[in-house]
Parts: C-alpha cells; structure tokens; sequence
C-alpha cells in the first residue's frame, strides 16, 4: 500500500506518473478484498470504478467540484482517495457509512441509497451554479441500472434542454444491476458499446491527420467540420444526441489515460454532456467475476481468497417467502411475480427458474412496476411485486391511485420491513405501515414466524378487489410462534390468566418473541398481559376494541414508525368504539437512523423488551395508585 496511504486528498493523486497511477489501482483492488472481504459489503461494485474514480478526482476539484454517485453503494473508493481509509468498521456503530455521508466528509453530497436520484441532484447544483455564477463543476456517475429509473429520465428531460449548462454525467455500464440490466435502454447501450466510438475514431484520425500538417490539418478540420454526418455514419449515437445531449464514448472506464483524456474533454465542453464508460463489475478479483448471480454485489464476510461466504445464515424470511412463491405457482397459473431488478435479493429465483414466462424484472422501476402490476391484474392474473419495504416508498402514489383505486388483487411483499440497521437511514423499511395506512381498501400483514409467512401470503393471493401487503424482517426468520387461541381474526400468543387482566399488548409481525418477553417481564412485576398477534394489521380486526375493554391498558409494539403506524391505527380504532382506555404505542421515532446493526439501533431507540417493559410497568403503577403507595412505603424514615 505504498502508494495509496500516501494519497490523503485528491490532489494527491497529481503528481502521480502513469505507471504509479495503475500500481495505486492495484493497491486499491487489494485494499478493496481485504477489507470488505472481512465487513461486508458492496464489493463487486466498487471493484468496478477504481479507474473512473481515480480519473474523477484527477480531473475534477472536489469538494470545489461536486462529485456525486448514484445509490452510493460504490462510493469506496471515493472515500479511500478523500481521507477514510479505516474500513475495519464499514457499516458498523461509530465506523465509516457504506454510503456517502455528509458528517464524514466535505466530499460527500448525496446519503441517499435509493436509485435513480443523482441526476436530480445534479441538475439542481449545475443551476445552482449557473445562478450564482459559481465556476465550480458537477459530475454526476450512475451505473446502468439505476439509468433504467423513471426519476433519470425524468432529470435527463430537463438537463437536455439547457444546452449552455455545464454538466457531466458518467454512465458507469458494467451491463449489470445485480444481474445484467434488461430493458430497451440496456440493448442501446450494447449498441453503443459496440459501435467503435466516434471520439476513438477522431482521435486516432486526428492523431494521423496532425502529422501530416500540410494536407492533414485542413482535412482533420473539414472532417471535424462534417462531423454530424462523420458521426452517424461512423458511430451512431442514438438517443442520448437525439436528446440534444453530446455524446462521448464508449471509454474503457480501466484506462485511466483514456477516461482522463475523456473527462478533460467533457469538462471543458460548457453544456450537459454524457461520458459512457464501460466497466466490469468486480473487475480483478476473479471469485467475484466467475459469480454470474451478481458478481458480488453486496457481501457479507467472505474468505478473500475463494470469496465463498464465512457464515452461513438459516433459513431466513426471503427464503420462506421463495420457497411458497414456487408452491403457489405449481398450483395457480394466474400467479405472475414482478421484481424491481433484484430477482434473487427478494427471493424470486427459483420462482423464475420455475417459471420464466411468468416473472418479470422490470428495472430499477417500482413505479412502473406498480402500476404494470394493476394492468397485470386487470389483464386476470395476480401479481406478487416483491420489492424492499424502503423502496415501496417511491411507488407509494401508483399503490394508491392505480392498484387501490381501481381494486386491482395485487400483492405486495415487503423484504426488508423495519430496521435493517447497517445500510443506514434510507435502507430502513420504517414507513411502509404508516404511508400504506391512508390507502382505502389495502389490507396490510405483518407474519410473526414462517407458518404465518406461508398463510398469510396464501391469503393475500385470494384478495382479488383490492391491494395486499405482506410485510417481513431482514434476515434470519425468527422461532415459530404458536398461538394459544383466538380472537376475532387475532391469533392469542399469551393468556392473562387472570379475571381482570392488566394489559393487551399487540404484538406486529417479527417482534413477537420480543413481546412474549415483555409480557414475562411484567408478569414479574405482577402485571397480567395478554399477547394477541392481529396476523392482518390493517383494517384493525373489530374484535380488538371489545378485547380492549377488558384490559386496563393497551401497548402496541412494531418495528415500524410510531408516527401514523399501527399503534396510531388502534389508538383510532378504539376511539371510533368508544372504549377509553389507556394506549402506550411502541416503534421507531419519526428520526433517521445512523448505520449500526439491527440490535444496536433497536437498543438505540428503545425497542427492546427491557426498555418496553420498564415503561409500562409505570404506565399501570401510575394508573392504580401502585406508585404512590410504592413511594409511602419507600419514604425516609422520620428522625
Ligand atoms: C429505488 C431503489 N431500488 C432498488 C435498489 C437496490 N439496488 C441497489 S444497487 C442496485 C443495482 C444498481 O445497478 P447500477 O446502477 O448499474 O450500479 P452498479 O451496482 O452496477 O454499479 C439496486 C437494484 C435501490 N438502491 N434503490
Ligand atoms: C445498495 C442497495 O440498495 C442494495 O445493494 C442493498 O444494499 C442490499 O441490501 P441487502 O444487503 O439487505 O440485500
Ligand atoms: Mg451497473
């Protein structure tokens, strides 16, 4: 690592020759698999943008510069070469973001995770700039497959129009999200990664033209000057300068000559121009390139020499959910499964091993995803949209206004609900009880344990007038908890045991282990709980206000936002029944959440059993007077 501890910032990378340059790359990539090999990580991606990053930081001044990457996810090396290069805790509690991040650098703009956004941001700032007559530059890099999302095209529409707004945009195509990247959009970057670019043919024409001085420099200048006509003929550039926008490329985005020379060009050309440069996700580490599901696109801790997995987890909620979708399918033709370019993240694998005509990846689009699911579903099949919880959040108006309003039987089942902890604030699944609570006819559920998990997508299927939600955690599936009765539509986890019993606890989705050790806990205190589990949170089931009544006290727990989430859904429900009783509602604070594990942020905020149980022991101590009786009987003894 001789070279790369010596580059603190940027401009350290100026002095370095060729030769030093490519040897720093090779310091990076060996960097890259140690570290991440023992964290975790996104280490395909970053393998992939050594060069190009190394080439960005050369030729633009950031933080002058703004420097900004889409998603985020393959922002490594930016950080190695801006003064972070302690990756021992890479998305842990205190250690460096796996995403930019503004607290840990001026060279850090956008935190956000979710795709397709950077080309906002960089439309924003270039006008920014133009406002305020800043001289500074954006570049903006986004990998195609993030290039596949609406909001893109949406940024490109209006970057197009402004032709004298200087702004680059970097087109990191390694022709991969996870998988390769579908879509029209990726066969026209095949085109033009196949067409022998325009610029190399100018540049080796100018290069031979140049030497010829007496013939060749008016030639190379009337060439230059015919280049319209050059251009198509030689190297179309189809849409991107049908857009009005320049076109530069395809640059192997591993010559770090190439993609300078490139980048000095777009830098200088005083409008929006595209650099298209090719990559190879995982470049230079061969376990990575041989993995043909996703080139290692996030990894947990992985032997750096064979990258085969160090820990392998049980069976966890994606592969239950899998495994059922595969069983549903052999049983109902009608079942069709829509991924938003993460078919094995989410567990569609072997259905579409299974099935291949009936699924269908639709890009980094869960817009469009939603809404093709309501003409799927009104074409007379039932869509499953299986999709991360947090990235629901941007098709929350296709829900509503496609799928509900019209009574489209669509399922969605939501990976990734609630806490997942180390890929930070915008990869919770935080909000989806909450947003999904305002759409009329939506029926939400929140499965404990595998068993519910099967049942209660089986039931979401049936609903053929109305959009389901089925909800699960990150990770390992939890215990099975069996239920000791029945309520209504409510499954009893816990009796009372007792005539007039003290709480109802409502126990959401994965927390009921959680809530089975709160009830222990209070049962201590000689606090009596009943546990029920409404399997279907959304409507609240009739039969809970009844049971309410019997209760003193009623806490709900859900790893979901406290605002607008179920505890608000119960609390209204009983005031629509008319039954008065204390609620003490339990999730997470209406805040964003630093990276840190699952445990850690749960710890953070309050919601563990401990913590649960200590407030409503005093929440029913207050009520009856048992805390005033507490506090005689513990006053000082009178001199
Ligand atoms: C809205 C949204 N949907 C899904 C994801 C999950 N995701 C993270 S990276 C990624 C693939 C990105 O592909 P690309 O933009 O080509 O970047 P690469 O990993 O190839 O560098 C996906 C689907 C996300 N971050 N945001
Ligand atoms: C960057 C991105 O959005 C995904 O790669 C995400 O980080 C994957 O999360 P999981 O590791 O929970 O599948
Ligand atoms: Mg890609």
């Amino acid at each position: 690592m001789a070279l790369l501890t010596r580059i603190r910032t940027p401009r350290d990378l100026d002095r370095l020759s060729p030769e030093q340059l490519d040897q720093l790359a090779a310091e990076v990539r060996t960097f890259l698999v140690d570290a991440v090999s023992k964290t975790g990580g996104h280490l395909g991606p970053n393998l992939g943008v050594v060069e190009l990053t190394i080439a960005l930081h050369r030729v633009f001044d950031s933080p002058k510069d703004k420097v900004l990457f889409d998603t985020g996810h393959q922002s490594y090396v930016h950080k190695l070469l801006t003064g972070r290069q302690d990756f021992s805790k890479l998305k842990m509690k205190g250690g460096l973001s796996g995403y930019p991040s503004q607290a840990e650098s001026e060279h850090d703009v956008i935190e956000n995770s979710h795709a397709s956004t950077v080309l906002g941001w960089a439309d924003g700032l270039a006008k920014a700039n133009q406002i305020l007559k800043k001289d500074d530059h954006v570049v903006a890099v986004i990998g195609d497959g993030a290039l596949t999302g609406g909001m893109a095209w949406e940024a490109l529409n209006n970057i197009a129009a402004a032709k004298d707004r200087p702004l680059v945009i970097v087109v990191n195509d390694n022709e991969r999200s996870y998988a390769p990247t579908i879509g029209g959009l990726a066969n026209h970057l095949a085109t033009l990664r196949t067409t022998d670019g325009y610029e190399r043919f100018l540049a080796r024409g100018k290069d031979i033209l140049e030497r010829t001085p007496v013939v060749g420099k008016p030639l190379y200048e009337t060439l230059h000057g015919a280049k319209k006509g050059l251009k198509d003929f030689i190297a179309p550039q189809g849409m991107f300068e049908d857009l009005g926008l320049k076109y530069v490329g395809p640059i192997d985005g591993h010559d770090i000559e190439a993609l300078e020379s490139a980048l000095t060009r777009a830098k200088r050309f005083g409008g929006p121009v595209i650099v298209h440069c090719l990559t190879e996700k995982g470049r230079g580490y061969q376990p990575a390139l041989q993995d043909e599901a996703d080139r290692f696109h996030a990894v947990g801790k992985i032997h750096p020499d064979t990258g085969l997995p160090i820990a392998t987890s049980g069976a966890d909620w994606t592969s239950v959910f899998g495994e059922e979708m595969v069983a549903l399918g052999k049983e109902r033709e009608d079942i069709v499964a829509i991924t938003a370019a993460m078919l094995q993240p989410v567990g569609l694998d072997k259905f579409a091993k299974e099935f291949p005509e009936r699924v269908f990846d639709v890009g980094i689009a869960e817009q469009h995803g939603a809404v093709s699911a309501a003409g799927l579903a009104t074409g007379g099949l039932h869509p499953v949209f299986a999709v991360y919880a947090t990235f629901l959040n941007r098709a929350f108006d296709q829900v509503l206004m496609d799928v509900a309003l019209h009574r489209c039987g669509v399922t969605f089942v939501l990976d990734r609900a609630g806490v997942t902890g180390t890929d930070g604030a915008s990869h919770n699944g935080m909000w989806d009880m909450s947003i999904l609570q305002v759409v009329p006819g939506l029926r939400l559920a929140a499965p404990r344990d595998a068993d519910q998990v099967r049942a209660q997508l089986r039931e979401a299927v049936e609903v053929t007038d109305a959009p389901t939600v089925v909800r699960f955690s990150k990770g390992a599936v939890g215990p099975a908890v069996p239920a000791v009765g029945r309520v209504g539509g409510m499954d009893v986890l816990r009796e009372a045991g007792s005539e007039r019993p003290d709480v109802l606890l409502v126990s959401v989705g994965a927390l009921a282990p959680m809530c089975l050790e709160i009830a222990d806990l209070l049962d201590k205190q000689g606090i009596s709980t009943t546990v029920v589990d409404p399997r279907w949170v959304k409507p609240v089931d009739e039969a809970l206000a009844p049971l309410a009544a019997d209760h003193r006290v009623v806490v709900t727990v859900e790893d979901n936002s406290r605002v607008g989430g179920v505890g608000s859904a119960v609390a209204q429900a009983l005031r629509d029944a008319g039954v008065d009783v204390p609620l003490r509602d339990f999730g997470i604070p209406p805040v964003f959440l630093d990276h840190a594990s699952r445990a850690e942020v749960l710890a953070e905020i309050g919601l563990t059993a401990p913590d649960v149980a200590r407030q409503v022991t005093g929440l029913v101590s207050r009520l009856d007077g048992r805390f005033e009786t507490a506090r005689r009987t513990v006053e000082p003894a009178r001199d």
